[in-house]
Protein backbone atom coordinates (compact mmCIF):
# COMPACT_ATOMS: atom_id res chain seq x y z
CA UNK A 1 0.00 0.00 0.00
CA UNK A 2 1.37 3.43 -1.41
CA UNK A 3 1.85 6.00 1.55
CA UNK A 4 0.94 9.66 1.87
CA UNK A 5 3.99 11.01 -0.32
CA UNK A 6 3.51 8.04 -3.00
CA UNK A 7 -0.18 8.46 -3.02
CA UNK A 8 0.26 12.48 -4.08
CA UNK A 9 3.15 11.38 -6.57
CA UNK A 10 0.35 8.99 -8.60
CA UNK A 11 -2.10 11.07 -8.28
CA UNK A 12 -0.12 13.91 -9.43
CA UNK A 13 0.91 11.87 -12.56
CA UNK A 14 -2.89 12.22 -13.83
CA UNK A 15 -3.05 15.42 -14.50
CA UNK A 16 -0.98 18.06 -17.04
CA UNK A 17 1.70 19.89 -16.44
CA UNK A 18 1.41 23.02 -14.64
CA UNK A 19 1.77 26.64 -16.40
CA UNK A 20 4.08 29.04 -17.22
CA UNK A 21 3.00 31.01 -14.38
CA UNK A 22 3.73 27.97 -11.46
CA UNK A 23 7.89 28.87 -10.38
CA UNK A 24 6.97 26.57 -7.56
CA UNK A 25 4.38 23.70 -7.63
CA UNK A 26 3.92 20.56 -5.64
CA UNK A 27 6.35 19.61 -3.48
CA UNK A 28 7.28 22.29 -1.44
CA UNK A 29 6.16 23.81 1.85
CA UNK A 30 3.91 26.31 -0.92
CA UNK A 31 3.18 27.11 -4.75
CA UNK A 32 4.59 30.04 -5.95
CA UNK A 33 3.16 31.69 -8.71
CA UNK A 34 4.58 35.10 -10.84
CA UNK A 35 1.31 36.75 -12.18
CA UNK A 36 2.03 39.32 -14.90
CA UNK A 37 1.97 42.46 -13.17
CA UNK A 38 -1.35 44.19 -14.34
CA UNK A 39 -3.37 41.16 -13.09
CA UNK A 40 -4.96 41.17 -9.97
CA UNK A 41 -5.55 37.98 -8.46
CA UNK A 42 -8.91 36.36 -8.01
CA UNK A 43 -9.44 33.07 -5.20
CA UNK A 44 -12.40 31.17 -4.24
CA UNK A 45 -13.07 27.96 -2.38
CA UNK A 46 -16.25 25.75 -2.48
CA UNK A 47 -16.27 22.14 -0.59
CA UNK A 48 -17.94 18.84 -1.14
CA UNK A 49 -19.20 16.62 1.31
CA UNK A 50 -20.22 12.92 1.55
CA UNK A 51 -23.40 12.47 2.23
CA UNK A 52 -24.26 16.93 1.15
CA UNK A 53 -22.98 17.25 -2.19
CA UNK A 54 -22.72 13.63 -3.04
CA UNK A 55 -23.36 9.87 -2.38
CA UNK A 56 -21.64 7.25 -3.74
CA UNK A 57 -24.87 6.32 -5.85
CA UNK A 58 -25.08 9.95 -7.15
CA UNK A 59 -21.76 10.35 -8.73
CA UNK A 60 -18.72 8.38 -9.59
CA UNK A 61 -15.42 9.61 -8.01
CA UNK A 62 -14.57 10.57 -10.95
CA UNK A 63 -17.42 12.97 -11.18
CA UNK A 64 -16.76 14.73 -7.65
CA UNK A 65 -12.93 14.78 -8.47
CA UNK A 66 -14.79 17.34 -11.72
CA UNK A 67 -17.65 18.27 -9.69
CA UNK A 68 -15.46 19.62 -6.58
CA UNK A 69 -13.08 22.05 -9.50
CA UNK A 70 -15.42 23.25 -12.04
CA UNK A 71 -17.89 24.84 -9.05
CA UNK A 72 -14.55 26.46 -7.97
CA UNK A 73 -14.02 27.32 -11.10
CA UNK A 74 -17.53 28.84 -11.66
CA UNK A 75 -17.17 31.80 -9.11
CA UNK A 76 -14.24 32.68 -10.60
CA UNK A 77 -15.75 32.69 -14.07
CA UNK A 78 -18.63 34.82 -12.24
CA UNK A 79 -16.28 37.66 -11.44
CA UNK A 80 -15.12 37.51 -15.40
CA UNK A 81 -12.11 36.42 -14.46
CA UNK A 82 -9.53 33.57 -16.09
CA UNK A 83 -9.02 30.80 -13.83
CA UNK A 84 -4.92 29.37 -13.79
CA UNK A 85 -4.71 27.10 -10.42
CA UNK A 86 -6.12 25.26 -8.21
CA UNK A 87 -5.35 23.98 -4.67
CA UNK A 88 -6.88 20.24 -3.99
CA UNK A 89 -7.41 19.25 -0.11
CA UNK A 90 -8.87 15.65 0.06
CA UNK A 91 -10.15 14.21 3.18
CA UNK A 92 -10.86 10.65 2.63
CA UNK A 93 -11.81 7.57 4.82
CA UNK A 94 -8.48 5.16 5.64
CA UNK A 95 -10.82 2.77 3.30
CA UNK A 96 -10.77 4.11 0.19
CA UNK A 97 -8.20 2.34 -2.33
CA UNK A 98 -5.98 3.78 -4.66
CA UNK A 99 -7.77 2.91 -7.67
CA UNK A 100 -10.95 4.93 -5.92
CA UNK A 101 -8.09 7.90 -5.00
CA UNK A 102 -6.87 7.84 -8.74
CA UNK A 103 -10.01 8.07 -9.99
CA UNK A 104 -10.86 11.41 -8.52
CA UNK A 105 -7.86 12.46 -10.11
CA UNK A 106 -9.50 11.46 -13.10
CA UNK A 107 -11.95 13.93 -12.92
CA UNK A 108 -9.63 16.54 -12.08
CA UNK A 109 -7.81 15.95 -14.57
CA UNK A 110 -10.58 16.23 -17.03
CA UNK A 111 -11.78 19.54 -15.62
CA UNK A 112 -8.01 20.83 -15.49
CA UNK A 113 -7.92 19.92 -19.49
CA UNK A 114 -11.78 21.47 -20.08
CA UNK A 115 -10.74 25.17 -17.84
CA UNK A 116 -6.97 25.16 -18.33
CA UNK A 117 -6.14 24.93 -15.02
CA UNK A 118 -3.26 23.10 -13.29
CA UNK A 119 -2.95 21.86 -9.45
CA UNK A 120 -0.19 23.28 -7.71
CA UNK A 121 -0.72 21.82 -4.27
CA UNK A 122 -3.14 20.78 -1.83
CA UNK A 123 -3.40 18.43 1.44
CA UNK A 124 -4.09 15.05 1.61
CA UNK A 125 -5.48 13.38 5.50
CA UNK A 126 -7.59 10.72 6.43
CA UNK A 127 -11.13 11.45 8.05
CA UNK A 128 -14.22 9.34 8.60
CA UNK A 129 -16.28 10.95 5.94
CA UNK A 130 -15.07 11.86 2.41
CA UNK A 131 -15.13 15.58 2.12
CA UNK A 132 -12.89 17.55 -0.95
CA UNK A 133 -12.01 21.16 -0.85
CA UNK A 134 -11.08 23.26 -4.71
CA UNK A 135 -9.70 26.74 -3.93
CA UNK A 136 -9.56 28.22 -7.27
CA UNK A 137 -6.61 31.26 -7.88
CA UNK A 138 -7.35 33.22 -11.32
CA UNK A 139 -6.56 36.37 -12.71
CA UNK A 140 -7.73 39.40 -13.95
CA UNK A 141 -6.84 42.88 -15.67
CA UNK A 142 -6.19 45.26 -12.52
CA UNK A 143 -9.69 46.79 -10.77
CA UNK A 144 -11.65 44.76 -13.41
CA UNK A 145 -14.31 42.62 -12.31
CA UNK A 146 -17.87 41.57 -12.70
CA UNK A 147 -19.59 42.01 -8.86
CA UNK A 148 -23.21 41.22 -7.56
CA UNK A 149 -23.16 45.28 -6.60
CA UNK A 150 -23.63 46.75 -9.84
CA UNK A 151 -27.05 46.14 -11.39
CA UNK A 152 -28.22 49.35 -12.04
CA UNK A 153 -32.35 50.73 -12.97
CA UNK A 154 -32.81 49.92 -16.46
CA UNK A 155 -30.57 47.07 -17.13
CA UNK A 156 -31.76 43.98 -18.51
CA UNK A 157 -31.88 40.67 -16.47
CA UNK A 158 -30.63 37.80 -18.09
CA UNK A 159 -29.05 34.04 -17.71
CA UNK A 160 -26.53 31.64 -19.58
CA UNK A 161 -27.73 28.40 -20.59
CA UNK A 162 -30.97 26.13 -19.31
CA UNK A 163 -31.83 25.89 -15.76
CA UNK A 164 -32.76 22.71 -13.29
CA UNK A 165 -31.57 20.25 -15.34
CA UNK A 166 -29.09 19.51 -12.36
CA UNK A 167 -32.31 19.31 -10.02
CA UNK A 168 -33.74 17.15 -12.06
CA UNK A 169 -31.04 14.83 -12.94
CA UNK A 170 -30.19 14.57 -8.93
CA UNK A 171 -34.13 13.53 -8.70
CA UNK A 172 -33.83 10.96 -10.72
CA UNK A 173 -30.83 9.66 -9.30
CA UNK A 174 -32.73 9.90 -5.98
CA UNK A 175 -35.83 8.00 -6.73
CA UNK A 176 -35.80 4.77 -8.36
CA UNK A 177 -37.73 5.64 -11.51
CA UNK A 178 -37.73 3.84 -14.77
CA UNK A 179 -37.65 6.75 -17.27
CA UNK A 180 -39.20 6.74 -20.74
CA UNK A 181 -37.09 8.85 -22.31
CA UNK A 182 -33.57 7.55 -21.48
CA UNK A 183 -32.12 10.59 -23.55
CA UNK A 184 -34.03 13.07 -21.05
CA UNK A 185 -32.72 11.27 -18.05
CA UNK A 186 -29.48 10.95 -19.73
CA UNK A 187 -29.13 14.89 -20.00
CA UNK A 188 -30.24 15.94 -16.92
CA UNK A 189 -27.90 13.45 -15.56
CA UNK A 190 -24.92 14.27 -17.51
CA UNK A 191 -26.10 18.00 -16.08
CA UNK A 192 -25.64 16.95 -12.26
CA UNK A 193 -22.78 14.77 -12.43
CA UNK A 194 -20.62 17.04 -15.00
CA UNK A 195 -21.78 21.18 -14.83
CA UNK A 196 -19.75 23.51 -16.80
CA UNK A 197 -18.46 26.50 -15.77
CA UNK A 198 -19.41 29.12 -17.88
CA UNK A 199 -15.64 31.12 -17.83
CA UNK A 200 -15.83 32.02 -21.56
CA UNK A 201 -18.92 34.18 -20.76
CA UNK A 202 -17.56 35.32 -18.18
CA UNK A 203 -14.94 36.77 -19.26
CA UNK A 204 -17.09 38.08 -22.35
CA UNK A 205 -19.70 39.67 -20.11
CA UNK A 206 -16.92 41.57 -18.46
CA UNK A 207 -15.27 43.21 -22.03
CA UNK A 208 -18.29 44.12 -23.41
CA UNK A 209 -19.62 46.10 -20.23
CA UNK A 210 -22.13 43.91 -18.06
CA UNK A 211 -22.80 45.55 -14.95
CA UNK A 212 -23.57 42.90 -12.34
CA UNK A 213 -23.15 38.72 -12.37
CA UNK A 214 -23.59 35.89 -10.16
CA UNK A 215 -22.88 31.83 -10.60
CA UNK A 216 -26.18 29.58 -9.88
CA UNK A 217 -24.66 27.30 -6.88
CA UNK A 218 -27.99 27.75 -4.81
CA UNK A 219 -30.43 28.10 -6.86
CA UNK A 220 -31.81 31.28 -9.07
CA UNK A 221 -34.17 32.82 -6.56
CA UNK A 222 -31.66 32.73 -3.91
CA UNK A 223 -28.66 34.28 -6.26
CA UNK A 224 -31.21 36.89 -7.67
CA UNK A 225 -32.08 37.92 -4.09
CA UNK A 226 -28.06 38.36 -4.10
CA UNK A 227 -27.56 40.51 -6.33
CA UNK A 228 -30.73 42.78 -5.62
CA UNK A 229 -29.15 43.13 -1.89
CA UNK A 230 -25.98 43.89 -3.35
CA UNK A 231 -26.62 46.40 -5.45
CA UNK A 232 -29.76 47.72 -3.94
CA UNK A 233 -32.40 47.44 -6.50
CA UNK A 234 -35.40 45.42 -7.23
CA UNK A 235 -35.26 42.59 -9.80
CA UNK A 236 -38.38 41.95 -11.81
CA UNK A 237 -38.19 38.19 -13.30
CA UNK A 238 -40.92 37.42 -16.13
CA UNK A 239 -41.34 33.58 -15.47
CA UNK A 240 -42.26 32.20 -18.42
CA UNK A 241 -38.70 33.41 -19.83
CA UNK A 242 -36.46 31.85 -17.89
CA UNK A 243 -34.85 29.02 -20.39
CA UNK A 244 -35.95 25.28 -19.24
CA UNK A 245 -34.53 22.40 -21.12
CA UNK A 246 -37.52 20.18 -22.78
CA UNK A 247 -35.22 17.26 -20.93
CA UNK A 248 -35.47 19.00 -17.48
CA UNK A 249 -39.46 19.50 -18.52
CA UNK A 250 -40.05 16.06 -19.43
CA UNK A 251 -38.57 14.60 -16.23
CA UNK A 252 -39.61 16.88 -13.76
CA UNK A 253 -42.74 15.78 -15.99
CA UNK A 254 -43.27 12.44 -15.64
CA UNK A 255 -42.06 12.75 -11.68
CA UNK A 256 -44.75 15.08 -10.53
CA UNK A 257 -42.96 17.66 -9.45
CA UNK A 258 -42.01 21.63 -10.97
CA UNK A 259 -39.63 22.04 -13.48
CA UNK A 260 -39.65 25.82 -12.71
CA UNK A 261 -39.09 25.02 -9.06
CA UNK A 262 -36.31 22.83 -9.61
CA UNK A 263 -34.52 26.39 -11.39
CA UNK A 264 -35.40 28.66 -8.89
CA UNK A 265 -34.54 26.84 -5.98
CA UNK A 266 -32.34 23.31 -7.45
CA UNK A 267 -29.33 24.75 -7.57
CA UNK A 268 -25.69 23.37 -9.35
CA UNK A 269 -26.44 24.42 -12.38
CA UNK A 270 -23.32 26.99 -12.46
CA UNK A 271 -24.90 28.92 -15.01
CA UNK A 272 -24.53 32.66 -14.78
CA UNK A 273 -26.95 35.53 -14.15
CA UNK A 274 -25.80 39.00 -15.19
CA UNK A 275 -27.41 42.50 -15.81
CA UNK A 276 -26.74 44.86 -18.40
CA UNK A 277 -27.71 48.13 -19.99
CA UNK A 278 -29.87 47.08 -23.17
CA UNK A 279 -27.14 48.05 -25.82
CA UNK A 280 -24.93 46.07 -23.88
CA UNK A 281 -27.31 43.09 -23.91
CA UNK A 282 -28.17 43.40 -27.71
CA UNK A 283 -24.04 43.06 -28.65
CA UNK A 284 -23.90 39.87 -26.35
CA UNK A 285 -26.59 38.17 -28.20
CA UNK A 286 -25.20 36.80 -31.15
CA UNK A 287 -21.34 36.73 -29.81
CA UNK A 288 -22.28 33.91 -27.46
CA UNK A 289 -24.88 32.48 -30.27
CA UNK A 290 -22.35 31.79 -32.10
CA UNK A 291 -20.38 30.08 -29.04
CA UNK A 292 -23.32 27.79 -28.81
CA UNK A 293 -24.00 29.14 -25.31
CA UNK A 294 -27.26 31.14 -25.37
CA UNK A 295 -28.15 33.65 -22.91
CA UNK A 296 -31.81 34.65 -22.39
CA UNK A 297 -33.10 37.83 -20.69
CA UNK A 298 -35.56 36.85 -18.40
CA UNK A 299 -36.58 40.59 -17.53
CA UNK A 300 -35.16 43.79 -16.41
CA UNK A 301 -33.43 46.20 -13.15
CA UNK A 302 -35.81 48.51 -11.34
CA UNK A 303 -35.26 51.02 -8.44
CA UNK A 304 -36.26 49.47 -5.56
CA UNK A 305 -35.54 46.35 -3.48
CA UNK A 306 -36.16 42.30 -3.60
CA UNK A 307 -37.12 40.00 -6.68
CA UNK A 308 -40.48 39.88 -8.34
CA UNK A 309 -42.06 37.23 -10.56
CA UNK A 310 -44.68 38.22 -13.31
CA UNK A 311 -46.69 35.58 -14.85
CA UNK A 312 -48.16 36.03 -18.08
CA UNK A 313 -51.41 37.04 -16.79
CA UNK A 314 -49.51 39.79 -14.85
CA UNK A 315 -50.52 38.43 -11.19
CA UNK A 316 -46.79 39.41 -9.21
CA UNK A 317 -45.59 37.48 -6.80
CA UNK A 318 -42.74 37.91 -4.45
CA UNK A 319 -39.50 35.59 -5.17
CA UNK A 320 -37.52 34.16 -2.02
CA UNK A 321 -34.27 33.20 -1.52
CA UNK A 322 -35.44 29.70 -1.64
CA UNK A 323 -32.79 27.45 -2.98
CA UNK A 324 -30.16 25.06 -1.27
CA UNK A 325 -29.04 26.73 2.23
CA UNK A 326 -26.68 24.67 4.57
CA UNK A 327 -27.91 26.38 7.76
N1 LIG B 1 -16.46 30.39 6.58
C1 LIG B 1 -16.34 31.54 5.90
N2 LIG B 1 -15.52 32.50 6.35
C2 LIG B 1 -15.37 33.65 5.66
N3 LIG B 1 -16.01 33.93 4.53
C3 LIG B 1 -16.85 33.02 4.04
C4 LIG B 1 -17.05 31.77 4.70
N4 LIG B 1 -17.95 31.07 3.98
C5 LIG B 1 -18.28 31.84 2.92
N5 LIG B 1 -17.63 33.01 2.94
C6 LIG B 1 -17.70 34.12 1.99
O1 LIG B 1 -19.04 34.58 1.88
C7 LIG B 1 -19.29 35.14 0.61
C8 LIG B 1 -20.60 34.63 0.03
O2 LIG B 1 -20.54 33.25 -0.09
P1 LIG B 1 -21.46 32.46 -1.08
O3 LIG B 1 -21.92 31.25 -0.34
O4 LIG B 1 -22.48 33.33 -1.72
O5 LIG B 1 -20.35 32.04 -2.14
P2 LIG B 1 -20.52 31.16 -3.41
O6 LIG B 1 -19.27 30.38 -3.58
O7 LIG B 1 -20.92 32.02 -4.54
O8 LIG B 1 -21.72 30.18 -3.09
P3 LIG B 1 -21.64 28.62 -2.94
O9 LIG B 1 -20.94 28.36 -1.64
O10 LIG B 1 -23.06 28.23 -2.95
O11 LIG B 1 -20.85 28.09 -4.10
C9 LIG B 1 -18.07 34.80 -0.24
O12 LIG B 1 -17.25 35.95 -0.31
C10 LIG B 1 -17.37 33.73 0.57
O13 LIG B 1 -15.95 33.72 0.37
C1 LIG C 1 -26.82 13.59 -2.25
C2 LIG C 1 -27.16 15.00 -2.57
N1 LIG C 1 -28.14 15.63 -1.89
C3 LIG C 1 -28.43 16.93 -2.16
C4 LIG C 1 -27.75 17.61 -3.13
C5 LIG C 1 -28.13 19.03 -3.45
N2 LIG C 1 -27.15 20.01 -3.03
C6 LIG C 1 -26.18 19.80 -2.16
S1 LIG C 1 -25.22 21.16 -1.92
C7 LIG C 1 -26.15 22.08 -3.00
C8 LIG C 1 -25.87 23.53 -3.29
C9 LIG C 1 -24.48 23.80 -3.78
O1 LIG C 1 -23.52 23.55 -2.79
P1 LIG C 1 -22.70 24.71 -2.08
O2 LIG C 1 -23.68 25.79 -1.67
O3 LIG C 1 -22.03 24.09 -0.90
O4 LIG C 1 -21.73 25.22 -3.10
C10 LIG C 1 -27.18 21.30 -3.51
C11 LIG C 1 -28.21 21.77 -4.47
C12 LIG C 1 -26.73 16.91 -3.82
N3 LIG C 1 -26.00 17.50 -4.78
N4 LIG C 1 -26.46 15.62 -3.52
MG1 LIG D 1 -19.14 28.59 -4.89
MG1 LIG E 1 -20.86 31.78 -6.45
MG1 LIG F 1 -24.20 27.53 -1.62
Amino acid sequence: MADEFERICRLMEQLPPCGEEVRVGVGDDAAILQLPIDNDVVVSTDTMVEGVHFRQDTLSWADVGYKCVAASVSDIAAMGATPTSVLLSLALPASLSMDEMLNIYQGVADACHEYCVSVIGGDLVQSSQSMLTSTVLGKIDKKQALLRSGAKPGDVLFVTGHLGASAAGLKLLLTSYGMRDALDAAYVISRHRRPTARVLAGQTFLRYGVNSCNDISDGLASELNEIAKASQVRLRVEIEKIPLHHATRNVARQLGESALDYALSGGEDYELVATAPPVVYARLLPLLEAVRLPITAIGRVESGDGVVGEWPDGKLDVILATGYHHF
